[in-house]
This record gives structure tokens, C-alpha cells and sequence, in this order.
């Protein structure tokens, strides 16, 4: 094995849609694998499904994969507003790869999910969905959005029924995994985090999913759906925001002043991913879209 014929081991990626952070994720997110964003509530999770949606569309030549998305949903309602304003400028700097009048919003399959089991329902005819679609133009990504809230409420902490959570969990991975690699579709999912109460090596000693310490808004924090479900993912990516006090030096008529504002910093990291290293960007939001930030 040479290093080259490694090179071409490595699957196809589907661009985000900023260069920065493709850069840090060695082209975006890959083919034939699950890629978890873990993060608090407004980090930016959705932000990025959205964006990968609307990118998944472009040709495989500009870092797309030519093909339309599957978008599961557990959270209401679905963000259509943001949805349909990413699109806009999606469109505008995309303006020669879609003929006038065509809408990619149009190529994102929208589905309501209530329960785990409902997704196992829906996954088993997502086969013959995505084998239909190869006439059109093909379903390459799958997005859940959010996993960790169909788990929430429905299960005791009781061993019998943390079995058969994590029983549910290794079913939906598995059928994610056989579609993936039969259909070569990248999947994206997303998880919530809990607070994270104890020793700083993880919950009772243990550590979780390679997670030293994930810190956001000021507290320490880890995925939910713990251990079990950690397992169930190829990589795993974590959003950070915090508020930083910042110097802001300003020109005044009567000279030099300064005033400390507030700022919110957000970041991307790398927690484990068979081929990426630990690594990290600070990225912001802004109504064009998620976007890196070199300093
Ligand atoms: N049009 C916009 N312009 C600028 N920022 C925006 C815009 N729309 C959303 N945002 C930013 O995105 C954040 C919400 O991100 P998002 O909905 O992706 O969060 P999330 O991590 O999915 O949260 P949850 O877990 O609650 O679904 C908001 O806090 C806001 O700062």
C-alpha cells in the first residue's frame, strides 16, 4: 500500500459550502460514513443540515454530489423561512449551475419523524425511495435532525428499558450504515448535548466517544444518548458558542476611545473522526449562511 493508492481510498465528500471549513474537514462531509453534530440548542446544527441540503445539489465538480437530500425532522416546525432565505443566496452565487425558475428547495424531500420506531418505519421504505430517485435526480444525503429527540421522553431509566434504547440506537445505525454504503450517501445527523456533572475523565470515570471535556456557554457539557449511541457513529463534530468581552478601539472627535462589547464566538470541532485529526475553527452565522473565520 503506497500513500497514493490510500489517497484513493478515501470517499467522496460533499462541500458545506465555505471553503474554510471544508478545509478543516478535508473536503466536507463524507460519503458512506455518519457524521454526528453534537451541540446545545442554537449552536448552529440545523444551520449546517440546511446549507448541506442546499449544497449536496451542486456538481460533484464544485463539491457537491449532483443529488437531492432526504431531510427527517423531529423538532417543530421545520425552519422553511430559514430554509427558503439560505436558498435564496444559495442560488445567487450559484446562479449557472440551475436553470432560471428552478428551485433546489424543491430537491430537499422534507419528512416529520415522531418516534424512534416511526424512524425505523420510514428507513425501511427509504430503499425503494432512493432506488426511484436515481431517475430524477438521486438522493445522496440523509439528514436527522435531531436523533437525540426521539429519545427523550419515551424511555425510563430503568436496565430493561436502557436496553431497549440502546437496541433502537444499533437498529438505526446499522440501517443508516447499509444505506450509506449501498447508495453512497453521505448522513448527517445531529444530537443535543447534557450537562456534564463530575470528574472532568467523563460520567463515573468513563469517557465518551473519545470526549475529554466539551465546554459551551461557560459549562462542561457532553452528548446525550451517552456511550451506546457514540458507538453507533463514524465521526463526530461538536459546536461550541460562547461570549467573549472584546476591546473595540474607536476613532471619536475628540480622540482615541474604547468600549468592551460583548461578542459571540462560535466554534467547530473535530472530536473523533477516522480521517481527520483533532482540530477546530471558529465560525459564525450570518443570513447568507454558516461560515468559517480565519484570524
Ligand atoms: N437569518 C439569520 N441570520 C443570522 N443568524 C441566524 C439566522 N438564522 C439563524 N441564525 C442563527 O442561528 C442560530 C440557530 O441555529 P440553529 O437553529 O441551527 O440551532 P440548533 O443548534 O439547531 O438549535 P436546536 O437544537 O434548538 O434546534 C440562532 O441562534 C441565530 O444566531
Amino acid at each position: 500500500m503506497t500513500p497514493q493508492s490510500l489517497l484513493q481510498l478515501t470517499s467522496q465528500k460533499c462541500t458545506t459550502g465555505c471553503p474554510i471549513l471544508d478545509r478543516l474537514l478535508y473536503g466536507g462531509i463524507p460519503c458512506d460514513s455518519i457524521t454526528e453534530i453534537v451541540a446545545e440548542s442554537g449552536s448552529g446544527k440545523t444551520q449546517i443540515c440546511l446549507q448541506l441540503s442546499l449544497h449536496a445539489q451542486l456538481p460533484v465538480s464544485h463539491g457537491g454530489l449532483a443529488a437531492s437530500s432526504l431531510y427527517l425532522h423531529t423538532e417543530f416546525p421545520f425552519p422553511f423561512r430559514r430554509l427558503h432565505q439560505l436558498c435564496l443566496s444559495f442560488r445567487s452565487s450559484n446562479a449557472h449551475h440551475f436553470p432560471v425558475n428552478d428551485n433546489p428547495c424543491d430537491r430537499i424531500f422534507v419528512q416529520s419523524v415522531h418516534t424512534a420506531d416511526h424512524l425505523l418505519e420510514i428507513m425501511s421504505k427509504t430503499d425503494p425511495f432512493i432506488e426511484n430517485s436515481k431517475n430524477q435526480v438521486p438522493v445522496r444525503l440523509i439528514v436527522i435532525d435531531s436523533i437525540a429527540a426521539l429519545f427523550r421522553s419515551d424511555f425510563d431509566n430503568t436496565p430493561v428499558e436502557l436496553k431497549r434504547r440502546s437496541s433502537l440506537f444499533f437498529k438505526i445505525s446499522s440501517k443508516l450504515k447499509a444505506l450509506a454504503k449501498r447508495f453512497n450517501l453521505a448522513v448527517l445527523v445531529t444530537n443535543q448535548v447534557v450537562d456534564l456533572v463530575g470528574p472532568n475523565e467523563g460520567i463515573n470515570g468513563l469517557r465518551i466517544g473519545n470526549l475529554v471535556c466539551l465546554h459551551t456557554s461557560g459549562r462542561r457539557v457532553c452528548p446525550a444518548l451517552g456511550l451506546a449511541w457514540a458507538n453507533c457513529v463514524n465521526s463526530r463534530l461538536f459546536l461550541s458558542r460562547n461570549e467573549e468581552v472584546i476591546r473595540e478601539e474607536n476613532e471619536k472627535s475628540n480622540g482615541q476611545s474604547c468600549d468592551f462589547v460583548k461578542k459571540k464566538m462560535r466554534k467547530l470541532y473535530v472530536v473523533f473522526a477516522p480521517h481527520l485529526p483533532e482540530s477546530s475553527c471558529e465560525f459564525e452565522i450570518t443570513r447568507e449562511g454558516l461560515f468559517g473565520v480565519e484570524r
